[in-house]
């Protein structure tokens, strides 16, 4: 991906402390009401420093997406607090956020959807389709703008998706499982791709997999979450080498096979105690 672009990440208002500072204090998530609620999550303590990379790992259902959109103000916690820049997180401004599916608007242009976003941004219109070019050429789309979205693989979709999210004026990435539906060599050239726009972006990034392999090429710290209610069962950290190394290169090494096993150990471990507590 391009590093040429004038799109830079801008404050997010008014709130106190460093910009794409996470701080997660005993917050907990449940659903329902009376005798149906259920706890989903929680309770949850995590900091991630601005300008970090986190993955975020865990067994199906143990609240790795509440937990994002909790990050990303579009639900309350239940208890506890999160806290993004210092203040509560606002839906739509805090942070950008990109999902499995790409849920762009078919009836726009590639340019049309992150110019979009832009103007929810509130740049001006005659800087967002500039400014769409510029996003749009950092995902390595450049001189599609004017494509439709039904003329373009999944893989670029996915790639308009992360434009579109880092149209958004935030220091903070958000992405849930945003590869999940692609094909292995689409999904490997991605992660590459997102591991460098998070870098030259400088954005604090939140990244949801379910896949040990991704967690492990993509950072050296990440969090398994426990089964439902998610807490955090592990927060690991690796010394992987990460600078001078092809991504190929990367995978052959023992000490990524060594990180792949640690998480997909943990996770499975995890998985199996909540299955054994659920099944009393
Ligand atoms: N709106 C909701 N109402 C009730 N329960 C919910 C709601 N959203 C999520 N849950 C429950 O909260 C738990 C966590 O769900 P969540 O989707 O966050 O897990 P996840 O780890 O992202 O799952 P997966 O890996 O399968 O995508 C699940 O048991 C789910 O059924």
């Amino acid at each position: 991906m391009s590093s040429t672009t004038s799109t830079e990440p801008a404050a997010s208002g008014a709130a106190a402390g460093p910009l794409g500072q996470i701080a997660i204090t005993g917050a907990v998530r449940e659903y329902g009401k009376g005798g149906r609620r259920v706890t989903a999550l929680g309770p949850i303590d995590l900091q991630v420093p601005a300008g970090e990379f986190i993955v975020l790992v865990g067994p199906s259902g143990c609240g790795k997406s509440t937990l994002l959109r909790l990050i990303a103000g579009f639900e309350p916690v239940s208890r506890g607090s999160v806290l993004v820049d210092g203040g509560p997180p606002v839906p739509g401004h805090s942070a950008g956020v990109v999902f499995q599916q790409p849920r762009l608007f078919p009836w726009q242009t590639v340019r049309g959807n992150v110019a979009l976003a832009l103007k929810y941004a509130g740049v001006s219109r005659s800087e967002r389709d500039g400014q769409a070019d510029a996003l749009l050429a950092r995902v390595g789309l450049h001189g599609t703008g004017d494509r439709r979205i039904w003329e373009i693989s999944g893989g670029q979709q996915q790639r308009v998706a992360i434009a579109r999210a880092l149209a958004v004026p935030t220091s903070l990435l958000l992405m849930d499982e945003p590869f999940a539906a692609l094909d292995a060599l689409t999904r490997e050239r991605l992660q590459e791709d997102v591991r460098q726009v998070s870098a030259e972006s400088g954005r604090t990034t939140v990244f949801v997999t379910h896949s040990p392999d991704e967690a492990a090429y993509l950072e050296s710290r990440i969090v398994v979450l426990s089964g439902r209610p998610g807490r955090i069962a592990a927060d690991l950290r690796s010394d992987l080498p990460r600078t001078g190394i092809g991504a190929d290169e990367l995978r052959e090494t023992p000490e990524f096979a060594r990180l792949r096993a640690e998480v997909a150990t943990a996770v499975k471990a995890e998985a199996a105690t909540a299955e054994r507590r659920d099944r009393g």
